[in-house]
């Protein structure tokens, strides 16, 4: 907001934001004996008209950052958690409708997997955490419209055959030999913008929509027959554009988790992917496959840098 009483200044005030980043958030619901858990870390990011406070510190319009961690923690117990996003739009509702000065409220949610331990009699109150991904959401809302991206991250998959890499560009400096029988692995990181972006509309079923991403993109890339991670890559996003009416654009950054087979000559053993082979597993330098795949006359709208969401 322009501040018309000021004289004009030297330096000026850029973009900013402020709130309460990494609140830890169990809630345990019960039905009887059975108790059902849902495990967040919310952050959260209120922009608007925020001048004074950095110009003259003035904190007439600062909603304090521990009023917003009380809130996730109240709106937790009082309206529980029904799905990472859906909790999201209620909290940016919330800051956005209640407060004057704040015009934007971004929501960042990762949330936990628990799976209940199986005992033979009480498998009703015990969880382990599930060593699969962590799921994300972002909400923004500017008081007329909404923008929900999901993700997740860490889902590490692995194809022990069905993936080659050759025809490749040779330079002076090339040594990497061609493969046509290789081990593919990457710890998926990825982004998807819903195209619901006003209240008007029935939102998705943010559950049923997460859960079938997921098994679109590991179809996917169990299924592709991969001549590269670009080609698994395009593959994957394909099938969830593809299958999912809701999703208009999807952004991947895949670490290609190479595996290197170990010479054992040394010892007089033979070692090639034929017979069953021993790996190095490196862990850097890895390559860094990144795309975007969008929905025909789409704009992408996911940050080129995931880390940046
Ligand atoms: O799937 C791959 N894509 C590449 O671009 C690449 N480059 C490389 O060295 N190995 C691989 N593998």
């Amino acid at each position: 907001m322009t501040d018309t009483s000021r004289p004009a200044r030297p330096v000026m005030l850029g973009q900013n934001q402020y709130g309460k980043a990494e609140n830890r958030v169990v809630r345990i619901t019960r039905d009887g004996d059975t108790h059902h858990i849902k495990d967040l870390n919310v952050s959260v990011a209120l922009s608007g008209d925020m001048d004074e406070v950095h110009y003259s510190g003035s904190n007439a319009h600062v909603l304090p950052t521990d009023t917003t961690k009380n809130t996730v923690y109240a709106f937790a117990k009082e309206h529980g958690i029904a799905s990472a996003e859906q909790f999201g739009i209620r909290l940016a509702r919330h800051f956005v409708t209640s407060q004057d000065a704040i015009t934007t409220a971004r929501i960042r949610v990762e949330e936990y997997a628990w799976e209940r331990i199986e005992t033979p009699g009480t498998d009703e109150h015990s969880f382990v955490r599930r060593g699969q991904e962590t799921r994300l959401a972002q909400i923004t809302y500017d008081g007329s419209s909404w923008e929900v991206v999901s993700g997740l991250k860490d889902l590490t998959v692995m194809n022990s055959t069905n993936s080659e890499f050759r025809g490749f560009v040779k330079d002076e400096y090339t040594t990497l030999p061609e493969a046509h029988d290789r081990i593919l692995a990457t710890e998926v990181a990825a982004r998807w913008r819903f195209n619901w972006t006003d209240d008007a509309q029935q939102a998705p079923d943010w559950d049923e929509s997460y859960a079938q991403v997921k098994k679109h993109l590991l179809l996917a890339f169990a299924e592709t027959y991969s001549l590269s991670l670009q080609q698994t890559l395009y593959a994957m996003g394909a099938r969830i554009v593809d299958h999912r009416d809701e999703i208009d654009e999807v952004r991947f950054s895949l670490p290609n988790k190479h595996h290197f087979l170990v010479d054992l000559k040394p010892f007089g053993l033979t070692n090639d992917t034929a017979d069953g082979a021993v790996y190095f597993a490196a862990d850097r330098p890895y390559g860094l496959i990144e795309a975007t795949v969008l929905r025909n006359g789409c704009q992408a709208r996911i940050p080129v840098d995931l880390t940046n969401l």
